[in-house]
């Protein structure tokens, strides 16, 4: 993070170094200027106008005596008949400040530039009987006319075109209504403004040379706090005001290619691209990060569900008898105890039996240990099968089982305890010759005066009776 503010910082410092806003307060530039600017003006129309008998006007001249009050500054325009004669007065330092277009390596050596103020497209202007459109690449096999002292005469000269040098732009324009020449170069705002004020009629537009240009105020390089006046004096000029004078004087900006746009462009395209990386990388990382703790939650839950099977497998195993699966001991007294709470409470009475398989230790001795197992197994499921499913039964002993019957009386339980006494004596074991197995039961209820061991202790007294009677019996004691 902190390497990626270090980047946009790095952009933003380059986009402000090239944008190069020297933001700095007109009036107090001005009060640096001891005298008045003097500023160089020559007929350029519609930038420039020289009237004989008016002051100037024209777009240029307007926006300077914008500048010239906005920023309470004092300016004196002197007038030069031709554009070389006031370009050389420039050089001589008769003048500050000139209205200029291009930045040759001679001018910059007396001038420094201000930012563009306003950009002008070249055009390709020819007669009305001239048929077809003008392309750069037909203008070697025509009659070519251009200003002089415009940069589109030095750049086709440049290139071997032949191109006859007029005197001015509307010399040119009047060549080609003449029909002296073919085609003429001029820029837009002059060419429509000819048209209009000479009212030529048989000239048309052509074409659109691929040439433009931008204009700007070049200031004497040798008084620095001057071009930085006029910077500034441009980049507070409101957009609105100098888009409503180029309405009043019929300019038209072109969309023309500008270095600050491609600056702009790679330096928002740059820092854009590093942002959608940086979260391009940030969202792997995350993800990353995401499924691995989903993986990391998989196993967890995966760990946790083992450890609660684990853990109900050990509940389990701790309450049950691991043969016969019926409660065990600890688990039968578990229940009996809250049996006996919920009597005291509630008075919800209930019977209690206990079961003694009789003489077991011959069947194990005589048969085995498996089969004195399978005999357990046997009584256990067929004491089950005579009990309800909310009836609470245990083994409390090697061959002891215990039943708890809630809601029971004690007849009621008897009939019970009988049924069971019956289902046992019933049953026949294939690996004891089909020996008869039977049991002893003791019955009795819950009373009031009970606790857990006087009520065992009445139920092992009626099971000792029932064995003291020869066995295979109830005996109920109330
Ligand atoms: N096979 C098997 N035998 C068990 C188990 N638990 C206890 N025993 C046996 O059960 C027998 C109980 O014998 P005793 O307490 O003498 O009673 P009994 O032979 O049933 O005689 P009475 O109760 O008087 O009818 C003992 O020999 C124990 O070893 C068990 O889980 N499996």
């Amino acid at each position: 993070m902190q390497r990626f503010s270090i980047l946009l910082l790095i952009c933003f410092y380059l986009a402000n170094a090239f944008a190069d806003i020297k933001a700095v307060n007109g009036r107090s530039l001005r009060a640096d200027l001891e005298r008045p600017i003097k500023i160089g003006i020559t007929e350029t129309p519609p930038f420039i106008i020289i009237p004989d008998d008016h002051p100037p006007k024209g777009f240029m001249m307007s926006l300077l005596r914008m500048m010239e009050k906005h920023h309470d500054a004092g300016f004196d325009y002197i007038e030069y008949n031709s554009w070389s004669e006031l370009l050389q007065a420039a050089k001589k330092r008769e003048v500050d400040a000139i209205f200029l277009a291009q930045k040759t390596a001679d001018r910059l050596e007396y001038f420094e530039f201000t930012r563009p103020i306003i950009t002008v497209q070249n055009h390709y202007i020819v007669h009305d009987s001239y048929i077809g459109k003008v392309a750069p690449n037909s203008l070697n096999e025509a009659q070519v006319v251009a200003s002089k002292d415009s940069a589109n005469y030095t750049r086709l000269v440049k290139k071997g075109v032949s191109v006859n040098g007029a005197y001015s732009a509307r010399e040119a324009l009047l060549q080609v209504a003449n029909q002296e020449s073919e085609i003429a170069i001029v820029d837009a705002p002059k060419a429509s403004y000819y048209m209009n004020k000479l009212a030529i009629d048989n000239i048309k537009i052509a074409g659109r040379s691929p040439y433009s240009y931008h204009l700007a105020i070049a200031t004497r390089n040798d008084m620095p706090k001057l071009n930085l006046f006029f910077e500034n004096a441009i980049v507070l000029t409101p957009e609105s005001k100098r888009d409503s004078l180029k309405l009043k004087w019929g300019l038209v900006d072109e969309p023309v290619f500008s270095w600050y746009i491609v600056y702009y462009a790679i330096v928002v395209i740059a820092s854009l691209s590093l942002i959608t990386l940086y979260v391009l990388r940030l969202n792997r990382k995350l993800k990353r990060e995401i499924d691995n703790r989903i993986q990391f939650e998989t196993l967890l839950a995966k760990a946790n569900a083992n450890i609660q099977t684990e853990r109900n497998k050990a509940q389990y195993e701790a309450r049950t008898d691991s043969l016969t699966g019926a409660n065990n001991r600890r688990r039968f007294h578990e229940l009996l105890s809250s049996e006996l709470s919920l009597f005291s409470r509630e008075n919800r009475v209930f019977s209690l039996i206990m079961l003694d398989i009789d003489l077991f230790k011959s069947i194990n001795d005589e048969y085995g240990h498996d089969a004195g197992d399978n005999v357990l197994v046997a009584v256990c499921r067929s004491m089950m099968n005579a009990l309800r499913p909310y009836d609470l039964m245990g083994r409390v002993g090697g061959e002891e089982f215990a039943v708890i019957l809630p809601g029971i009386h004690l007849k009621e339980a008897e009939s019970v305890a009988e049924r069971i006494r019956e289902n046992i004596n019933s049953l026949s074991f294939k690996d004891m010759d089909q020996k008869n197995v039977t049991a002893s039961l003791g019955v009795t209820q819950v009373k009031k005066e009970d606790d857990k061991n006087s009520l065992l202790k009445r139920t092992d007294e009626a099971l000792y009776q029932s064995k003291e009677n020869g066995r295979n019996r109830v005996t109920v004691i109330e």
